[in-house]
């Protein structure tokens, strides 16, 4: 192999693992002169010497720099962090403060750095969407003069429920996929969570390197019942270093200390090959707990929750069954684009159309000018007190976009299908600098209007996930709910079987980890019509609302209302960083720290 190719595939190698060129790029180029050309040892043991010299490289940066910045003093005196009892992490990161821009952004950083303290796992209101995985309650979009009613769907767990019949506990069982069917694949017989619950496993907390046993590869085996796979941690397993190599201040190899040991960790498919391409998990603080959660690929029914998949349901005008191939190239668009108008909701290169996105995105920005319906006896009025359920405080009718499906002539490869053929970006969990914890980046350029994933979890009704909130407890708090109301109101007597949601605390995909930015975040989620005509139930996507670079952050707008006090439930303390943060204590502590930093300087 030339030296090209291989500088090349270790440049590669360093992208999968969500380090961008243009950082390792220097380092390589420091090995290879230091290691004399002799690419065996920056290759072996997969690039190990290299990650190890990046990490270094960036600490070593980051710590000369630190002692010339007073702003690091500043955070030192910082309050809590934003995640109450979170950790303290092994080291202070500051390695992003050289890329921010001039002072306001760097006082942002400096503000994120700090970790404020947060109410953290959040059950809160939402404003304008009644969306929100943040939170426990699953609606609450508000309609005052400015943004029209709200209503809430799950009240605090120690609030008395108007119906006080037994139940029993159905929430925190943690299953795995074996032997259900999920709905999204259309089988006539959907197998349900709680069916195979007795042949499941408990997911377990992933334990550490020093807990494990190790495999001949030397990676961690955390054994089956871990939710993650299988663990490559760069340093905390000495059989990860068995090169025992690395890059010292001044330049020669040395033997890593115990405290360079436990750097990072790498996991490098989370979803346990369950998706189209591997979706890493990198830690590079080695300071937080894995995430308990079993992966799953596409939603999958609970127990009550009535997700009726026949073809028999899709009628003929509802379906394209004369199409060939790719309808896009239709010169008169099929059935299938009555749903938007009688045009696709998407382009030739697979992505939202313009007009499209640009409709949707107005009425995330502007819900008060959108048509709100409203249920005769409203599925969540009737959860939080049956007997004498309050009105309906309104549903957004959102726009959809309906697939071409199974009943269609058309193929696989159709352009009207784009969310059921899954995921194809690269995508990475990593832990976030700013104290939201876990979040999600992509590895590659996005172009606007790019699916990215679906947000998958747990089909259940909305009585089922108001007894999962106020039977939880502790660590198994539920904050990874969402409301599928997009199209309640518009029937008479919505049966609670059909009034769904979908929660992925225990059972998700790659979105449960995207978190919320306000407004001008970089996703937006859209229902998605697939197997079923009705819309109970739907699958609702995250597509991109702008051009986004690789390593960015995703993030959505999970429409919190974070003025809204009168809500039992509160919200976690916003750490997004955007400069339209709804989150007005957050905007205190900002102003507050900025106004400190500008007398300094
Ligand atoms: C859907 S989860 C996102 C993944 C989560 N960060 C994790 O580590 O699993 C939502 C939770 O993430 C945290 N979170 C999301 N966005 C946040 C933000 N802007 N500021 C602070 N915390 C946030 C909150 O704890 C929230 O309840």
């Amino acid at each position: 192999m030339t030296t090209n190719t291989r500088a090349i595939k270790a440049l590669e190698a360093m992208k999968d693992l969500g380090i961008s060129e243009d950082e390792v790029r220097p380092v390589l180029l420091k090995l290879y002169k230091l290691y004399d050309k002799k690419w065996e040892l920056i290759e072996d043991d997969n690039y190990r010497t290299l990650i190890d010299a990046y990490f270094e490289s960036k600490e070593d940066k980051a710590y000369f720099e630190s002692k010339e910045d007073k702003q690091e003093e500043h955070k030192r005196k910082a309050p809590a962090s934003c995640h109450d009892g979170e950790k303290p992490k092994q080291k202070l990161h500051l390695v992003d403060i050289d890329n921010q821009v001039l002072s306001a952004d760097n006082s942002r950083q400096v503000l994120q750095d700090m970790k404020l303290t947060t109410n953290s796992q959040a059950f809160m209101a939402a404003r304008d969407r009644k969306i929100y995985p943040g939170a426990a309650s699953s609606e609450g979009r508000c309609k005052d003069p400015i943004d029209g009613p709200c209503h809430r769907s799950i009240q605090r767990k120690n609030m008395s429920r108007g119906n006080d019949k037994p139940k029993s506990h159905p929430g925190s069982v943690s299953t795995s996929c074996n032997g259900s069917l999920n709905a999204s694949n259309g089988n006539l017989t959907v197998k349900s969570l709680s069916d195979v619950y007795q042949n499941t496993h408990k997911i377990e907390a992933t334990p550490t390197c020093n807990n494990n046993t190790r495999t001949s590869k030397g990676n961690i085996d955390i054994g089956s019942s871990s939710p993650l796979g299988e663990v490559k941690s760069s340093l905390d397993c000495d059989a990860a270093l068995r090169t025992g190599l690395n890059l010292s201040r001044n330049g020669s190899r040395q033997t890593l200390s115990e405290d360079k040991k436990k750097s990072f960790r790498y996991v490098e498919d989370i979803t346990k090959g369950s998706e189209n391409i591997k979706i890493s998990l990198l830690d590079e603080t080695n300071s937080e707990d894995f995430p308990k959660f079993n992966y799953i690929p596409c939603n999958t029914l609970y127990q009550s929750a009535n997700v009726n998949i026949s073809l028999a349901r899709i009628a003929d005008e509802d379906c394209c069954s004369d199409c060939l191939g790719d309808c896009l190239s239709l010169s008169v668009p099929c059935a299938c684009s009555q749903e938007t108008g009688g045009e696709f909701a998407y382009t030739s290169q697979g992505l939202l159309s313009e007009k499209f996105l640009t409709d949707c995105m107005s009425m995330v920005k502007e819900p008060q000018h959108h048509h709100y319906v409203f249920c005769k006896e409203c599925p969540i009025e009737r959860t939080k007190n049956e007997t004498k359920p309050e009105s309906c405080k309104g549903h957004l009718v959102r726009k959809f976009i309906k697939e071409c499906w199974r009943k269609c002539g058309c193929d696989m490869q159709c352009g009207n299908r784009v969310v059921q053929r899954g995921l194809s970006r690269k995508l990475q969990v990593f832990l976030t600098q700013e104290g939201k914890g876990w979040g999600v980046r992509t590895l590659e350029d996005l172009p606007k209007g790019s699916f990215v994933c679906e947000y998958a979890g747990e089909i259940l009704t909305n009585s089922e996930l108001y007894d999962r909130i106020v039977y939880s407890t502790g660590n198994d708090r539920h904050t990874y709910p969402v409301t599928l109301d997009a199209d309640w109101g518009s029937e008479v007597g919505l049966q609670d079987e059909e009034a769904l949601c979908l929660d992925a605390t225990n059972n998700g995909n790659v979105a449960r980890f995207i978190n919320h930015r306000c407004s001008d975040a970089n996703l937006i989620d859209i229902p998605v019509e697939v197997e079923t005509p009705d819309r109970h139930y739907y699958h609702l996507a995250l597509f991109t609302n702008k051009d986004v670079s690789a390593y960015e952050e995703l993030t959505w707008d999970y429409g919190i209302d974070f003025d809204d006090h009168t809500h039992p439930i509160e919200a976690f303390q916003c750490c997004c960083g955007s400069a339209f943060c709804r989150d007005r204590k957050q905007k205190g502590l900002f102003d507050n720290l900025t106004n400190l930093l500008l007398e300094l300087i």
